[in-house]
C-alpha cells in the first residue's frame, strides 16, 4: 500500500541534496583516480590461504595450478609482485620480425635492466629472477643456460615467446601505454571457460611501483581440482572464444569446450542474453547522458518534469538490463572484479545523475546491496568496500526519511 499524501508525491524530486551529496560521497570517480599502491595495500593485505596450491602437471597444458587443500569461494590463493613489466607498444618494437626495424637486442636490454639487474648489488636475486622468467612456457624448454647457448635474436625471440604466453595486461594510472606484466606462479594458471578463480592486477599510480596480481577462488574448488582462470571474456560465445584462443594458438580442453554441443550451446544462449543485456545498458546509460545534457528548453517547472521523467525512465531500463544479467550470472561467468565493478559503476552513477526520484534511487541501493551478496561470495576486494558505503549511504537516506519512498 502507497502510504505517501499527495502532498509527499508532489514533493517527490524536491529537497535531494542529502542524497546528491552521499551518492556524490561513493562516486567509484571520485576513489578510483585517487588510489596509489600504498593505499592499495592494506586491502590487498587481505589474509591469504597458505599452502593451497601446488604446480604440477595438467590435463589442459603444460604444468598448471592445483589445490592441495579445499578452498573456500573467495579466498586469496596468489598474491604476488610483477618479475617484469613492459609497455606494450615497446614489445611490438622488440619481435625480431617487427615491422619497425629495431634489432632483438632491445627485448634483451630491457630485460636485462627490468629483471636481470632488478637488484644492483644482489646477484643471487639477480640470478632467481631471470631464471624465474626463462623457466616460464613458451620459452627456452630444452635450452640448459639460454644466456650461454643461445644466439641475440634466439634469446631475443624466446623472451618474446614468454611474454605472448604469459603476459597479462594492465595499465597505470599516470601512464597512457598499455603494459604487460609477467609473474611467476600465476604465469601457471591454465584457462578455462568455466573458470574456477579470478586475476586481479593492482597497478599503481607509477609504473616505477610495479604492479601486484591477486588471484581468487570464484568459487569453491575441491582438494586436488586444477585452478584456472579464463583469458577470454566473460560473455564470449564458442565461436568468439575459439577465435580469440586460436589466434594464440590455444586448442582449449577445458570442460565446457569438451562437454558436448549441448552444454556449449546452453552456455552460449546464456551468455548471449547477457552481452544484450550488458551492450542495452551501456546504450541506456550512453542515452541518459545526453538526456542530462541536453538543456530542457523552456526552463519552465513542466519542460524540467518532462526531462526528468524522461531520465527516470531511462535509468529504470538500466536496472532492468542489470537484472537479467544478474538473473543469468554464475561465478564460472568471470564476473567479479571487472565486470560487476563496470557494471555497479554505471549503474550507480546512471541512476544517480538520472533520476531525483527517490524511490527510484532507493530501489537501485537495494539492488547494489542484492549485487552485494553475490559479491560477498566472491570477495571482490574493491567491492567490498563499495558495498559498505552503498550501506552506510542506505543509512543516511533512511535517517533522512526516504526510506521506501515513503517520506517519515
Ligand atoms: C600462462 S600459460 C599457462 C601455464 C602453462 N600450462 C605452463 O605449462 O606453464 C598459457 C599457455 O598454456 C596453454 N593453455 C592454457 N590453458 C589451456 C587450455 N584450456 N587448453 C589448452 N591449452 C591451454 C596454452 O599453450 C597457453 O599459451
Amino acid at each position: 500500500m502507497d502510504e505517501s499524501s499527495p502532498e509527499d508525491k508532489e514533493n517527490k524530486c524536491t529537497d535531494m541534496s542529502d542524497i546528491e551529496a552521499a551518492f556524490a560521497a561513493v562516486d567509484p570517480y571520485t576513489l578510483l583516480p585517487t588510489l596509489r599502491l600504498a593505499q592499495i595495500r592494506p586491502i590487498l593485505n587481505m589474509p591469504l590461504l597458505e599452502d593451497c596450491y601446488e604446480i604440477r602437471k595438467s590435463p589442459l597444458h603444460g604444468l598448471g595450478v592445483f589445490a592441495t587443500k579445499d578452498i573456500p569461494s573467495g579466498s586469496l590463493i596468489m598474491t604476488e609482485q610483477a618479475v617484469w613489466t613492459i609497455p606494450k607498444k615497446a614489445l611490438l618494437k622488440f619481435y625480431p620480425f617487427d615491422p619497425y626495424g629495431n634489432g632483438p637486442s632491445q627485448i634483451i636490454e630491457h630485460f636485462a635492466s627490468s629483471v636481470a639487474n632488478f637488484s644492483d648489488d644482489d646477484d643471487e636475486l639477480n640470478r632467481i629472477g631471470t631464471e624465474a622468467v626463462f623457466a616460464l612456457d613458451g620459452g627456452f624448454e630444452g635450452v640448459e643456460d639460454p644466456l650461454a647457448d643461445l644466439s641475440e635474436e634466439e634469446l631475443a625471440k624466446g623472451l618474446a615467446r614468454i611474454i605472448a604466453k604469459n603476459g597479462k595486461s594492465h595499465n597505470y594510472q599516470s601512464d597512457e601505454r598499455h603494459w604487460v606484466a609477467i609473474f611467476q606462479d600465476p604465469s601457471r594458471l591454465n584457462h578455462s571457460c568455466m573458470l574456477s578463480a579470478e586475476q586481479h592486477i593492482w597497478s599503481s599510480f607509477d609504473p616505477r611501483d610495479g604492479a601486484i596480481i591477486q588471484v581468487r577462488a570464484a568459487r569453491d574448488i575441491e582438494l586436488g581440482e586444477e585452478v584456472t582462470v579464463q583469458y577470454t571474456k566473460p560473455f564470449d560465445t564458442l565461436e568468439i572464444r575459439t577465435a580469440f584462443l586460436s589466434f594464440h594458438d590455444i586448442v582449449c580442453k577445458c570442460t565446457l569446450c569438451t562437454g558436448g554441443r549441448g552444454r556449449t550451446q546452453a552456455a552460449d544462449k546464456r551468455r548471449t542474453a547477457m552481452q544484450k543485456a550488458w551492450d542495452s545498458m551501456q546504450r541506456n546509460y550512453h542515452k541518459l547522458e545526453a538526456a542530462i545534457e541536453r538543456p530542457a528548453g523552456l526552463r519552465t517547472v513542466r519542460a524540467e518534469n518532462e526531462k526528468r521523467e524522461k531520465c527516470v525512465k531511462i535509468a529504470r531500463r538500466i536496472m532492468e538490463n542489470m537484472e537479467i544479467i544478474d538473473a543469468k550470472l554464475r561465478p564460472t561467468d568471470q564476473i567479479g572484479s571487472f565486470l560487476m565493478w563496470h557494471l555497479l559503476q554505471i549503474h550507480c552513477e546512471g541512476v544517480r545523475i538520472g533520476s531525483g526520484d527517490r524511490d527510484t534511487i532507493v530501489a537501485a541501493i537495494d539492488r547494489i546491496l542484492a549485487f552485494g551478496k553475490t559479491f560477498k561470495e566472491l570477495h571482490t576486494v574493491m567491492f567490498g568496500q563499495y558495498v559498505a558505503q552503498m550501506v552506510e549511504l542506505r543509512r543516511k537516506i533512511e535517517a533522512a526519511g526516504f526510506a521506501g519512498g515513503q517520506r517519515a
